[in-house]
């Protein structure tokens, strides 16, 4: 195993007593990953293990040389991770504030924080932000905007859970350009697969169990043909 991958060994998860994750293996050492499957097939499960957000109940689950089991406290720091809707992850009324925030989870005094956010935002373009009240940015500024909350804590993995889906089209294919210039290594689940088009690998989950894991053209075609397929069955 490299040091730079995420090992998931026979790990086990239940939700409510259901097993959510069966018995799954994975190393995933790309810098690109890509994770597809239907509604309720375990993605979002599956990498909250990777940030300490679950834990397995069988298994093991090593992220970058640092072993879950008992490090849930760590590694929020190691393994960053995009929410669906900004909504759930921003806590500060200003810009800068929650910019802030995150350079003193990273081991900042509020003070140096503080300070430290300007030159952060102006890294990512967006210093003239600072004093925005979040409330203020649209969908896609906020997601950005969680981006770089996560990305100054210079984590070594970012994942991204279906962050494009209140997107319009333009807003995704400025975040999808900042994704490709991260030198972390990324895992994202997409419900819209071209999102993963040039990706180095995708896998897909059904039932909690890898179905198909490989090169994107592939992987993709084959589940669209198997999603089509499904929703042209049983009544509308
Ligand atoms: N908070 C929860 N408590 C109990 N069970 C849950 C919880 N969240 C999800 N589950 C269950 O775990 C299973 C996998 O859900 P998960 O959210 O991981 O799937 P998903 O592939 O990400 O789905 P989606 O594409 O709809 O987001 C589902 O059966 C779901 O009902």
């Amino acid at each position: 195993m490299s040091d730079a991958s995420i090992l998931l060994d026979k790990v086990t998860l239940r939700r409510d007593g259901r097993v959510v994750l069966d018995a799954l293996s994975l190393e995933l050492a790309e810098r690109r990953i890509g994770l597809i499957g239907c509604n309720g097939s375990g993605k979002s499960s599956l990498v909250r293990l990777f940030n300490g957000l679950l834990s397995a109940d069988e298994g093991r689950v090593v992220v970058h040389g640092l072993d879950a089991a008992g490090n849930a406290a760590v590694l929020p720091r190691k393994v960053g991770f995009i929410f669906q809707n900004p909504d759930h992850q921003i806590i500060f009324p200003t810009v800068a504030e929650e910019v802030a925030f995150s350079l003193e989870q990273a081991g900042q005094s509020r003070r140096e924080a503080l300070k430290a956010s300007l030159p952060a935002l102006a890294r990512f373009g967006r210093a003239h932000w600072a004093e925005r009240p979040v409330h203020t940015l649209s969908e896609g500024e906020k997601q950005f905007l969680c981006i770089i909350a996560v990305l100054v804590m210079e984590p070594a993995v970012l994942i991204l859970d279906e962050p494009f889906s209140s997107l319009d089209l333009p807003t995704r294919r400025r975040l999808e350009r900042l994704i490709a210039t991260l030198d972390q290594q990324v895992v994202m689940i997409a419900h819209e697969l071209d999102a993963l088009t040039t990706y180095d690998r995708v896998v897909w989950l059904h039932e909690g169990r890898v179905r198909m894991d490989g090169a994107p053209d592939a992987v993709l075609g084959a589940y669209r043909a198997f999603a089509e397929a499904l929703g042209a069955e049983g009544p509308a």
